[in-house]
């Protein structure tokens, strides 16, 4: 019962312990994907947070702080300034930052840029600015439609008392926004585009929709669009994943809130599944090997119990000998294998006078010993079973009936030989036994009968000694 118990209580830790690991296992796995996709989104994302930044806040920024320190202003104030000097110093700011810069007058009706353009303000060949002008609008980013597409950055001028005087703002090349992009697409393997809220592209690393000077792609004539569109609504998110000719696309969607813009980022799959993949073969090794931990430990705790068990059920518990149970399953393997056996039934003669002179431990000692020699006596093959209080059975497959008759005598002369004492007691021990030999197809209970008729002649011919069964 102890032993039983035990065993549960063994198990239980196992099941509780492989528990543990396997949910440490998925806690960790889980974590991992989920730490690893947080980390490639990051590392995507932090490129063009730099990106912005560098290529279009650093500009805006530094048009801004021009155009509210008002160093134009001196220019753009008179009807006849000095375009010479004015060039200078637009180029000058060129050389300091790396992109252009330009003032539109109101008052002289000229627009001239750090490249040395100086043209006119006409309605046909500069409706920016006269779009502009009617609207009132203090700033916009906006594609120049010109050959060399450039985007510009308009800032409103006014003077003291509010008037307008025109506008100042810096211009970046296309073809310098695109050298940035295909670095960075190259670099990190993604393409991007920046619209308006037009859908209009202005800015993009993908050559094939970038803006011409006579033409802007809308972002609705991308394959794509209307079913990220579509997505984005039903799951209400900005990031979501596309198969576009069997390639997985994840496309993000962030505002620039600066330039009322939005940046589309189209990153392709590949890469990220394969850092991910590699995550999870890790952690799929890791669960297998728990998984094998599991089935090694519940197979080593069944088998345990099984044997615990078939031991418990097969055994008798005072000499270890196997029990009735197991003889009759023992005889019936042998039957079924048509194996020949012999048969030997052994009794301890006058054993009634042991349990009444010692008392029973004394007796029970006798037993175990008796049972001892027995298994000393036989062949590893045979079976050595305990078949009533001090009754014994012994099945000796592939043995002739004289042979078993050698075989009990040489059992019978060494328990009357052994010495059985102790420190209170010393007994002279002999067994009694009848051999016989099973002939095919015969039942269990008619060779015991035999045996049991031999051991009987033995009991009476005197005890101590051999008898033969002569059916
Ligand atoms: N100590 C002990 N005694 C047992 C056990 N099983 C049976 N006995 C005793 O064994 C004795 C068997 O006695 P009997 O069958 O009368 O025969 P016997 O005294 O051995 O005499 P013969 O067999 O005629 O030589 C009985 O007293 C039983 O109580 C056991 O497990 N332990």
């Amino acid at each position: 019962m102890t032993r039983i118990k035990s065993l549960r209580q063994t198990m239980l830790v196992g099941f509780l312990l492989v528990a543990g690991i396997i949910s440490l296992v998925a806690y960790y796995a889980i974590s991992n994907m989920v730490g690893e996709q947080s980390r490639l989104q990051q590392q995507a994302m932090s490129p063009v947070f730099a990106l912005i930044d560098q290529e279009l806040m650093k500009p805006m920024y530094v048009g801004m702080a021009l155009a509210k320190a008002g160093v134009f202003k001196p220019y753009l104030e008179q009807s006849e300034p000095d375009k010479t000097a004015l060039l200078a110093y637009l180029q000058e700011l060129q050389k300091e930052f790396g992109f252009g810069f330009f003032v539109a007058s109101e008052k002289s009706g000229f627009h001239m840029e750090s490249d040395g353009t100086d043209r006119p303000l006409l309605e046909n060949s500069t409706e920016w600015y006269f779009e502009l002008r009617e609207k009132k609008m203090d700033f916009r980013a906006a594609l120049g439609k010109t050959n060399d597409v450039h985007l510009f950055m308009d800032f409103r001028q006014l003077n003291e008392q509010g008037e307008f005087l025109g506008f100042v703002g810096v211009s970046k090349s296309l073809r310098d926004f695109l050298e940035v992009f295909s670095v960075y697409k190259q670099k990190h393997g993604y393409d991007f585009l920046f619209v308006n809220t037009n859908n209009e592209i202005l800015l993009t690393s993908d050559p094939r929709v970038a803006p011409t000077g006579s033409a802007v792609t809308s972002l609705a004539d991308l394959d794509w669009y209307p079913e990220w569109q579509q997505v984005s609504r039903q799951i209400n998110s900005q990031s979501n994943l596309i198969t576009r000719d069997g390639r997985d696309l994840l496309i993000t969607e962030m505002p620039v809130n600066a330039l009322n813009w939005r940046l589309f980022l189209i990153s392709p799959l590949e890469a990220r599944k394969q850092a991910i993949t590699q995550t999870f073969i890790g952690n799929l090794v890791l669960m297998i090997a728990s998984f094998l931990l599991l089935y090694f430990l519940v197979s080593r705790v069944s088998g345990h119990f099984q044997s615990t068990v078939s031991r418990r059920v097969n055994t008798d518990p005072l000499t270890g000998l196997s029990n009735r149970l197991h003889v009759e399953d023992r005889f019936q393997a042998l039957l079924e294998a048509r194996t020949p056996m012999s048969l030997i039934l052994a009794d301890i003669d006058h054993f009634k006078s042991v349990n009444d002179q010692y008392g029973h431990n004394v007796g029970d000692k006798v037993i175990r010993k008796v049972a001892d020699l027995l298994v000393e006596g036989v062949r590893k093959v045979d079976t050595v079973g305990r078949w009533g209080g001090e009754e014994f059975i012994i099945l000796l497959p592939d043995e002739s009936l004289d042979s078993a008759v050698q075989v009990a005598e040489r059992i019978r002369e060494s328990i009357a030989a052994y010495d059985f004492r102790s420190d209170d007691w010393q007994l002279n021990i002999s067994i009694s036994l009848g051999v016989t030999r099973a002939s095919q197809y015969e039942s269990l209970a008619d060779l015991i009968h035999a045996a049991d008729k031999a051991l009987y002649r033995a009991k009476n011919e005197g005890r101590n000694r051999v008898v033969a069964s002569t059916e």
